[in-house]
């Protein structure tokens, strides 16, 4: 399974903003988005484009655009902080969209949202989730993807766990991974350390 670290020095820095406990609920929501910024731009370098002749004020030229954009799908709550700006950079996207809600005992994804196009034959797509932790709730994600015929599945997370690594490669799914960082493990409650904590209550609150 490929997985690329963007461990850009800029990312970085948004990553250790969105890690410091002292940061309050907007100033992560700003530095969530602009990492995605960096991970999509990372994400879609090979992307392929299409050609087409374009007049700039002083002459013809080459111009280019994604010849076949993906479909973008956060996973609520956390990854809606990503949709926007991965949205920006790819005006084009379509978006849908699935909730999952982890079991804090078992840990578990319970799924209350689906709205995908019925058929993804031959698009790609872009999963946004901020965390990937054991790996249930994006190898959740990716099997609904798949069974609507996708084959080029990209997920974008700010941060791993080698444990969800592990299960993603384990599962033989078609995925790719682009992330900022590989932290070292999963305590007892399957929280990434050292983590940011929960990235859905950092961005919009406890529930
Ligand atoms: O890899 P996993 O062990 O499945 O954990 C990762 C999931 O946990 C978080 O969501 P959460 O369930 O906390 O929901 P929320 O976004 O509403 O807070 C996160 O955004 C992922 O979806
Ligand atoms: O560390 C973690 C693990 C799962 N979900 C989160 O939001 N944070
Ligand atoms: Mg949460």
């Amino acid at each position: 399974m490929d997985v690329h670290v963007v461990d850009h020095p800029l990312a970085k820095a948004r990553l250790s903003t969105m890690r410091d406990a002292r940061t309050d609920s907007a100033a992560f929501r700003a530095a969530l988005h602009e990492l995605t910024m960096m991970l999509i731009y990372e994400a879609t370098r090979d992307a392929p484009v299409r050609v087409e002749r374009i007049h700039t004020p002083v002459a013809r030229t080459d111009g280019y655009r994604l010849a076949n954009p993906p479909l973008l799908v956060p996973v609520l709550r956390a990854g809606l902080g990503m949709a926007d700006e991965a949205h920006k950079l790819i005006p084009d996207a379509q978006m849908g969209f699935v909730g999952l809600a982890r079991d804090e005992e078992t840990l578990q994804p319970t799924p209350y949202l689906e709205s995908l196009p019925e058929s993804l034959g031959g698009r790609p797509v872009l999963v946004l989730d901020p965390m990937l932790a054991t790996g249930g709730s994006m190898a959740y994600t990716i099997r609904l993807l798949i069974d609507r015929g996708a084959t080029d599945v990209t997920a974008i997370c700010a941060l791993a766990a080698p444990e969800g690594i592990r299960h993603l490669e384990e599962s033989g799914m078609p995925v790719r991974v682009v992330t900022a960082s590989i932290d070292e493990r999963l305590n007892d409650s399957g929280f990434i350390v050292p983590g940011l904590g929960d990235a859905g209550d950092r961005q919009y609150g406890a529930v």
